[in-house]
């Protein structure tokens, strides 16, 4: 008897939140081309948060840049969801940015001259949603990080853990689908950016954003789902178990 079974096709994987395939990027510097990323490859889906951990100079920021589509890479694509953002104009890159894209930085970043509310405003009203739709959303989610009391508040007047949040609040106020941050807790005591953090993950499992989040501290790096390294410009898992 011919037990030879015919080989079934391999599922296609669904499109993730974000991938990147095979990025390269190099950086001329004087005579020398420096080789940043050689051939990096990630997936993150929909509600999975991802340390990127690796030492100073690896490309860290390189990477979170070509993810968030502010810089293009030399070769290799970026995938959001199932669309090529190498095939798109800058114009459109720039809609996506700022529709499905939300940064949070190691400074804050906030409108000095604004309020706490009026900053996580901005970008909802930019995107063209009327002022009292994005007040109410901007006060949700400033209730949300524990920040309801602090709403009318501008920056100078706000702890470094309260600027945080508010720039947590800002990144996700138009509800992106990818949320990238560069060393957000950086500046931040232990116990600050441990609050940062849980404040963080919660918005993260209740709005299913995908996240990448650099970070120098393991201790946070291990309590996400998973942490990956920069080696040799390529993605790599990272154990934060010891
Ligand atoms: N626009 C640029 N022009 C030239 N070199 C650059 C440019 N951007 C980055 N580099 C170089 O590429 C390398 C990676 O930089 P990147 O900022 O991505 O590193 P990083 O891992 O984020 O570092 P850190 O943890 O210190 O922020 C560095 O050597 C940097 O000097």
């Amino acid at each position: 008897m011919n037990m030879a079974v015919d080989p079934q096709p391999v599922p296609e994987l669904a499109p993730a939140a974000l991938q990147l395939s095979g990025i390269t990027r190099s950086f001329d510097e004087g005579a020398r081309e420096l080789h940043i990323l050689k051939g990096a490859d990630l997936r993150i889906e929909a509600g999975e948060m991802v340390a990127l951990v690796a030492p100073s100079g690896t490309g860290k920021s390189t990477l979170l840049h070509i993810a968030g589509l502010l810089e293009r890479p030399d070769g290799g694509d970026v995938f959001l969801g199932p669309v090529n953002c190498s095939d798109l104009s800058d114009d459109e890159r720039t809609a996506i940015r700022r529709n499905d894209i939300g940064f949070v930085y190691q400074f804050h970043h906030l409108l000095p001259e604004f309020t706490a509310q009026e900053n996580v405003m901005m970008p909802q009203m930019i995107r063209g949603l009327p002022r009292k739709v994005a007040a109410e959303r901007a006060d949700e989610l400033l209730a949300y990080l524990r920040l309801g009391e602090r709403g009318s508040h501008r920056p100078s007047e706000l702890s470094g853990g309260e600027q945080q949040r508010v720039a947590v609040a800002r990144a996700v106020a138009n509800a992106p689908r990818i949320l990238l941050l560069d060393e957000p807790t950086g500046n931040l005591d232990p116990n600050t950016a441990n609050y940062v953090f849980e404040a963080l993950s919660a918005l993260v499992r209740a709005s299913g954003v995908a996240t990448l989040f650099a970070t120098h501290n393991l201790g946070l790096a291990g309590r996400m789902d998973r942490a990956i390294t920069l080696e040799d410009g390529l993605v790599q898992p990272l154990s934060t178990t010891g």
